[in-house]
């Protein structure tokens, strides 16, 4: 699987280590920055960057990583068609895809350990979308909210 990665200089030694995790296991991993550590950097172009690659690559997903996670997740919700979502464990990592059919994940690298931060990844990246119809109709309202917002309807 096509995956893109971002974080600022807060998560900057886990983007490292699940970059190499990542293509471990398989994965094509595009980094969107930050690319080298300073501690002076500002996440929103490198989560931007990386929510606009998700959407334009449909099937891709995405992985946004900061201290807390919190303005990563922001700022990649800010590009339509970014459905991204804080896990902050295994099940909310796994729910995000079953239910919301998120597209990407947003961990708060200060909040784990590099462990935890790894295993919340791989279980966002493992789990299906359900498919649900409940859960179909609640992204489809959210996408048309979306839609109208910039005009397109
Ligand atoms: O929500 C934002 C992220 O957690 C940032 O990684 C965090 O705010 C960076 O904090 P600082 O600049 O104090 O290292």
């Amino acid at each position: 699987m096509r995956i893109h990665i971002a974080t600022d200089h807060a998560a900057y030694e886990i983007k490292e280590a699940l970059v190499a995790h990542l293509q471990d296991a398989g994965h094509e991993v595009i980094d969107h920055g930050a690319f080298s550590y300073d501690p002076d950097d500002d996440y929103p172009a490198f989560c931007l960057a990386a929510a606009q690659a998700v959407v334009d690559e449909p099937g891709s997903l995405g992985v946004v990583l900061g201290g807390s996670g919190n303005g990563e997740q922001m700022a990649a919700n800010l590009v339509d068609g970014a459905r991204c979502a804080l896990a902050w464990n295994l099940e909310t990592a796994r729910l995000t895809r079953a239910h919301n059919d998120a597209n990407m994940v947003s961990v708060g690298g200060r909040m784990h350990s590099l462990d935890e931060a790894l295993a919340i990844v791989d279980a966002f990246i493992a789990e299906p979308f359900s498919g649900a119809a409940r859960h179909q109709r609640r992204i489809d309202q959210l996408a048309a909210y979306e839609a109208a917002r910039c005009g397109r309807a």
